[in-house]
């Protein structure tokens, strides 16, 4: 089968501005057929090509639809996941297959997603409650579970070529890498990756040095859409609060009291975005920064997004109710 140039994506498809949602999502399954040839993980795992394509369908279809956890969404974090590989020249800080695991892992890190939190799977009693709560991580175990089952169906097996000892690797590691996609989890971890960012001391033979910055950049990629341009990081925040409202609409439903960025008589996304910036997406581009040198472009992106958030708030306090929850297109 014929794979298409990389190139055939656009001139800055591998530049950190390019924004992959500017691919029509019907591109976007051969995109990643190119991404992975172009990253050589076909040849270097031997990767059958009717195997990847299968996999990658059966991957895309097991995306639901919500607002913002759909395939576009793992597109765009797999996407950020290619930018890192080639422009931060990670072959010097990680092992192959742990790259092979993090970029799969992107493809798969939301699967099923049903656009609602952990916390409003046990507030719910969800099947997936039953199943998952006493571990925590509850909608991450899921999506860990539904890859496995993809990867356990007879023809879109992706690692069919591995060695037993490779084939239980990249499994453990999925895990590790989808479980640190659960921003509570990411919250706990977060010192230690900046203290080995700024520390300079990191050792590429170090286990948990390895775990420490995979988890860094899997949370650097799910963040991702914040490292574009400002259009981008409008659309996304319609979005998410989107989600977030419809979860808030169900809860008050529930006759449970949503958080307030879950309720769209209380929230001001402006504010909210503010506040999420600060506390979780800026800190992760600022020690990606510390630990590669080439990755200014994302953390000033991040930077430059905040002051329009800061704008738009001042707008909204001189010509509205700043409490009022300003519709999302209006954004
Ligand atoms: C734009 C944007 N805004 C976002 C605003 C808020 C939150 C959010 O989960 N906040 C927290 C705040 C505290 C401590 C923890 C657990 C809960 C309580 C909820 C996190 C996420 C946001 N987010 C994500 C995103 C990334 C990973 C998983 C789910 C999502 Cl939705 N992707 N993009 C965005
Ligand atoms: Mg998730
Ligand atoms: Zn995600």
């Amino acid at each position: 089968m014929r794979i298409p140039a990389i190139e055939t994506f656009g001139p800055n498809f591998d530049s950190f501005d390019f924004a992959p949602r500017t691919i029509p999502e019907s591109q976007t399954v051969m995109s990643c057929l190119s991404m992975f040839e172009d990253l050589g993980f076909i040849s270097r795992w031997r990767i059958k090509s009717d195997t990847l394509v299968r996999f990658l369908l059966m991957v895309k279809k097991g995306y639901r639809n919500p607002p913002y956890h759909n395939w576009m969404h793992a597109y765009a974090v797999t996407h950020f996941c290619y930018l890192l590989i080639k422009n931060l020249h990670l072959h010097n800080y990680l092992e192959d297959i742990e790259l092979l695991a993090l970029f799969v892992s992107c493809l798969c890190h939301d699967i099923d997603h049903r656009g609602t939190t952990n916390s409003f799977q046990v507030q719910s009693q969800s099947v997936l409650a039953a199943l998952y709560s006493s571990e925590g991580s509850v909608m991450e175990r899921h999506h860990l579970a539904q890859s496995m089952c993809i990867l356990n169906t007879e023809g879109s097996n992706l690692f069919e070529n591995l060695s037993s000892k490779e084939y239980q690797t990249v499994l453990d590691l999925m895990r590790d890498i989808i479980l640190a996609t659960d921003l509570a989890h990411h919250l706990r971890t977060v010192k230690e990756q900046e203290e080995l960012a700024n520390s300079g001391a990191y050792n590429k033979n170090d286990p948990r040095d390895k775990h420490i910055l995979l988890c860094l950049l899997m949370t650097a990629c799910d963040l991702s859409d914040q490292t574009k341009n400002w259009h981008n990081t409008k659309y996304i925040a319609a979005l998410v609060y989107q989600e977030f409202f419809s979860q808030g609409d169900l809860e008050k439903a529930l006759g449970k009291n949503p958080l307030e960025m879950m309720d769209r008589e209380r929230a001001c996304i402006p504010e909210l975005q503010i506040s999420f910036l600060d506390n979780i997406a800026a800190p992760v581009y600022k020690i990606l920064a510390a630990f590669f040198k080439e990755a200014q472009t994302p953390m000033r992106n991040v930077e430059e997004n905040r002051k329009h958030w800061v704008h738009i708030g001042q707008l909204l306090k001189r010509h509205g109710n700043p409490t009022q929850a300003m519709s999302v297109e209006q954004i």
